[in-house]
């Protein structure tokens, strides 16, 4: 039988999963919707159900690798989860409230129903560890860094699979080079020689560009305003991770393509005001690198979007970037595809992410020290 890691993804309401071999794409991948109604005795028929699964299909699971977005501080590499490890991550879930605790929910019931197994985490902080002084420091009372309180970065996995995979296919992979996952969540991180050096998320999974639900960067004076109008902290929280956004903005929906398809006016504003927070970010993260050598696209959006790649693309031309309007339309988010013209000065790349690729070789290292 194949050896192979079941790598998982849970999130409020569904459990994406993927059963990776030691090398290469994935065996199966797929999705348990309806969790949140589901309760835990068929939260556990239905982890089982997939492991027996998995063994009907001829692989021998050796661990469970999840995507866990806050590893805070102490959390900068993948480790075997415990009780204990739970428990400190569990401190962390105020950070990331949309994420962190469906993602720890998730150990929870894998460490209970297959006990033997062991579960390994996966975080997405992790990947920013290299980020400067200056790009993990805010700029207040110096005494709220001894709490903790600096950037941290996410979206690491999908940073990871990216800055390991575009060396296979770009000589200027090693230089100044700028990824955006536009998806659901959304941020931009710089790489220089590799490794991450700026990211727009910092202290939670809020910071930076605009998102589906989510407001991005805003004046904290807002915040302010509506503290002093009676806000609570819960309020601001549902008003900024679930009803910011494009979802906010358009008053319609959350999701580009349903977006893209309206002809309602405040549907067109969303998109602006998303492709604006994009534009204007990558700007400052290409002025932190000095230049831009390459760009790359990943996330729902990144990967199956031409308009907004094709608009970024025609915002930075003073960098000397060029598209190629025929294979970036071409390109459909299913293998890397070159999306720049042959004069560009920076080169332009759509990456189809594999976060679970990550986790899961994460867990086999781990298996083998
Ligand atoms: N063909 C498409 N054109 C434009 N946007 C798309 C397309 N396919 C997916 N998306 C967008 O991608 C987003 C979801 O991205 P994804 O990376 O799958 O999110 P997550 O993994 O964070 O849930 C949604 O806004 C969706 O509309
Ligand atoms: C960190 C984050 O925003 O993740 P996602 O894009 O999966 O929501
Ligand atoms: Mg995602």
């Amino acid at each position: 039988m194949t050896e192979a890691v079941l790598a998982v993804n849970a999130g409020s309401s569904s459990l994406k999963f993927g059963l990776y071999p030691r090398q290469g794409a994935a065996l199966w991948t797929g999705q348990i919707e309806g969790l949140e109604a589901a309760g835990e005795a068929a939260f556990s028929a239905a982890l089982q159900r997939l492991l027996h699964d998995c063994t009907q299909r001829g692989a021998r699971l050796l661990a469970v690798a999840h995507r866990i977005v806050h590893g805070g501080e102490a959390f900068i590499a993948p480790c075997r989860l415990d009780a204990a490890a739970l428990q400190r991550l569990r401190a962390l879930a105020p950070l990331a409230p949309l994420h962190q605790p469906h993602n720890l929910d998730g150990v929870a019931a894998f460490l209970q129903a297959l006990p033997q197994l062991p579960q390994v985490g996966c975080f997405d902080t992790a990947f920013h560890a290299t980020l400067p002084a200056v790009e993990r420091a805010l700029p207040t009372d110096r005494a709220l860094a001894a709490q903790g309180l600096r950037r941290y970065g996410f979206h690491g996995l999908s940073y990871q699979y990216l800055a390991q995979t575009l060396p296979q296919h770009s000589a200027r992979a090693g230089g100044r080079v700028l990824l955006a996952h536009l998806g659901n969540g959304a941020s931009l991180c710089a790489l220089r020689g590799g490794r991450s050096v700026a990211t727009t998320m910092g202290f939670s999974a809020l910071e930076g560009l605009m998102m589906g639900t989510r407001s991005g960067s805003l004046d904290p004076g807002v915040l302010l305003h509506l503290l002093r109008q009676g806000w609570s902290a819960d309020a601001l929280e549902d008003l900024l991770y679930r009803r910011s956004g494009l979802k906010g903005v358009s008053g319609l929906s959350a999701d580009m393509r349903t977006l893209r398809a309206s002809t309602e006016p405040a549907a067109a504003e969303a998109i602006a005001l998303f492709t604006h927070r994009c534009l204007r970010e990558a700007g400052a993260l290409a002025a932190v690198l000095g230049g831009l050598d390459a760009i790359a696209f990943t996330g729902g959006i990144g990967e199956h979007d031409a308009a907004l790649r094709a608009e970024l693309a025609a915002g930075l031309a003073h960098l000397g970037v060029r598209l190629d309007p025929s294979t970036n339309s071409a390109a459909r988010g299913d293998r890397v595809a070159a999306i720049h013209a042959a004069d560009s000065a920076v080169e332009l790349w759509v990456v189809p992410t594999d976060e679970g690729r990550v986790a899961a070789q994460a867990a086999f290292s781990l298996l083998d020290a």
